[in-house]
């Protein structure tokens, strides 16, 4: 049944909660990768102690550094992370998280990668792990990701 406009306002209330302009905080751009094996399942990693956030699962990748294109950002954190060498024609961008954190917006686009060189280890997360979309729900994951998760069980 489509949503009624009760609904639509429940889930996208007009209002201030919603801030147009940035303020003072800075955009973040932040590339992300979900690995896709041919299983179907996604690889998800731990974030080791010491970093903020730690203990949450997230996809691999990182910050876009100044000069870089997002794809060679996030072909460059796969090799860096997992060890893994893939090319930017084997990105496909699914979908972007848009959250605001404390100290800085996330900007983040997610990439769906299905063919990669090398094995997979996990170089700089304490855990990796291959799981379905729909039992990702069982791995904490930071907020920013949430959303992203409900699209990947949808698109994927
Ligand atoms: N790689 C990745 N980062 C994520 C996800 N979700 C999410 O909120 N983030 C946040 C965590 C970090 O604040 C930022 C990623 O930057 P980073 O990989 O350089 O993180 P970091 O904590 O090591 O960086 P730093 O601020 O300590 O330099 O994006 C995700 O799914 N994957």
């Amino acid at each position: 049944m489509a949503p009624t406009a009760a609904d639509l306002d429940d889930l996208c209330p007009s209002g201030p909660a919603t801030p147009v302009a940035a303020g003072p905080k800075p955009v973040v751009l932040v590339v992300a990768g979900a690995l896709v094996d041919i299983d179907g399942r996604v690889l998800i990693a731990k974030r080791p102690e010491g970093k903020k956030m730690a203990g949450l699962w997230e996809f691999p990748g990182g910050k876009v550094e100044p000069g870089e294109t997002p794809e060679a950002a996030l072909v460059r954190e796969l090799r860096e992370e997992l060890g893994i060498d893939t090319s930017g024609s084997c990105l496909a961008p699914l979908t972007f998280a848009s959250h605001e954190y404390d100290d800085f917006h996330l900007l983040m686009p997610l990439y769906v990668c299905r063919r990669w060189r090398g094995r997979i280890a996990a170089k700089e997360h304490s855990e990796i792990k291959w799981v379905r979309p729909l039992q990702m729900g069982a791995y904490p994951m930071p907020p920013a990701d949430v959303p992203l998760v409900s699209m990947l069980r949808d698109l994927l």
